[in-house]
């Protein structure tokens, strides 16, 4: 790697600051899949046994008004976290400030703390100030003053260009490393989709539309085939003038995908059918539908003849990118779809097959599937844009060799 890494910083009685993704499930104030969390411990363990003190920055979910602050604290990580290290982890509920401040002073050598989701800082006095997300200046200079050192380990997040990773990385010129995680991460991508055996279907779906949606049409250039499911399909519906109901659609998307659907021809595979509920709820009516979603119903999942639609498609392939679940895998009345293709993918024992994503991964370990996959990626929007050929901000701002 042309850039730092851990072991090329000095540790010892240093104040290492650590950008890590902890963005993970959790569900009444505990913590569900902890993927990401058990994929940060080796650097992690690597700095606090070399005598640092580990300040840990992650953000978790999308914060834009004050009253998602709450729900979205940082705590139940720090008890997990605490758990797998078997230490103790010093939690500090604020993200600047004396509090923070006064605890990293206290630290002594091997200690380990985790800051307040950094994302509290793009809510200030009730209003959506973006200073995380939009990578304020002063906020990055602010975090990188606390520190000596600075470890990337985020590749989760690399794809985003916020103060905790780019910020504090740009005001740590020569000093910026990336953590064991990172590297993984992109050895492994690189060697699976810089040159993929081919064919190579790359299979999207999730609930990010309007994030992910412009991916599609630099991977149409790379992939064989792109199989469309889940949340991401029924803005190609509505595009197409299939009728969606109540389903996820990004309406002003619809262009876009319009565009897409022009460029592609037969390289795009969308869902046949769909399981359709009155509401969103595990206990809500359902039917499978082919085409038209009635109004007062949405698709929750993709049906039995979309199965067998992909399965055909990935039978032959060679390499196959999995991001987005194919459902709400987390109500078991929808995780059908996204089981099923987890279940194929791991019959494909020729192929390399690589999942990413928070959920994507959270779903195929929750349903059993994921020991019999290549790889498990923890970046879902990370590994997309890498296997555009984009540079990944975060990366970029790591300090050269
Ligand atoms: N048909 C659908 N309607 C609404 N949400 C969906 C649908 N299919 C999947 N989802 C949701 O997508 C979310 C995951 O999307 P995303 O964050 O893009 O994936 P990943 O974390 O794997 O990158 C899940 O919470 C899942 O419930
Ligand atoms: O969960 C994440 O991405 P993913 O859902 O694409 O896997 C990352 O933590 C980035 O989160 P963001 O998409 O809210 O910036
Ligand atoms: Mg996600």
């Amino acid at each position: 790697m042309a850039k730092l890494t851990v072991e090329d910083l000095p540790l010892e009685g240093k104040k290492v600051l650590m950008r890590v993704d902890f963005n993970v499930p959790i569900k009444d104030g505990v913590v569900g899949d902890d993927n990401r969390i058990v994929a940060a411990l080796p650097t992690i363990k690597y700095v606090i046994d070399n005598g640092g003190r580990a300040i840990l920055f992650s953000h978790l979910g999308r914060i834009k008004k004050e009253e998602d602050k709450p729900g979205l604290s940082l705590r139940p990580v720090a008890e997990r976290l605490s758990n797998l290290l078997n230490k103790p982890v010093t939690f500090v509920p604020v993200t600047e400030g004396k509090q923070l401040e006064d605890a990293i002073d206290n630290m002594k050598n091997g200690d380990v703390l985790l800051v307040q989701n950094t994302r509290y800082e793009d809510v200030k006095d009730g209003e959506y100030v973006k200073r995380e997300s939009g990578n304020d200046p002063e906020l990055g200079k602010y975090w990188a003053s606390l520190g000596d050192v600075f470890v990337n380990d985020a590749f989760g997040t690399a794809h985003r260009k916020h103060a905790s990773n780019v910020g504090i990385a740009t005001n740590m010129p020569g000093k910026a490393a990336a953590g064991y995680l990172m590297e993984k991460e992109i050895k492994f991508l690189g060697d699976a989709v810089d040159n993929p055996e081919r064919p190579f279907v790359a299979i999207l779906g999730g609930a990010k539309v309007s994030d992910k949606i412009g991916v599609i049409d630099n991977l149409l250039d790379k992939a064989d085939k792109i199989i469309i499911g889940g949340g991401m399909a029924y803005t190609f519906y509505a595009a197409k003038g299939i009728k969606v109901g109540n389903s996820l659609v990004e309406k002003d998307k619809i262009d876009v995908a319009k565009q897409i659907l022009d460029k592609a021809g037969d390289k795009l595979v969308l869902p046949i059918d769909n399981v359709v509920a009155d509401k969103f709820n595990n206990d809500a009516d359902t039917k499978v539908v082919e085409g038209d979603i009635d109004d007062g119903w949405m698709a929750l999942d993709i049906g039995p003849k979309s199965v067998k639609e992909f399965e055909n498609v990935l039978k032959d392939a060679k390499t196959v990118v999995w991001n987005g679940p194919m459902g709400v895998f987390e109500m078991p009345n929808f995780a059908k779809g996204t089981l099923e293709i987890g279940k194929f993918l791991g019959t494909l024992t020729d192929a390399t097959t690589i999942v990413g994503g928070g959920d994507s991964t959270a779903a195929v370990k929750e349903l059993g599937v994921a020991d019999k996959l290549t790889h498990i990626s923890t970046g879902g929007g990370a590994s997309l844009t890498y296997l555009e050929g984009k540079e990944l901000p975060g990366i970029a701002a790591i300090s050269d060799k």
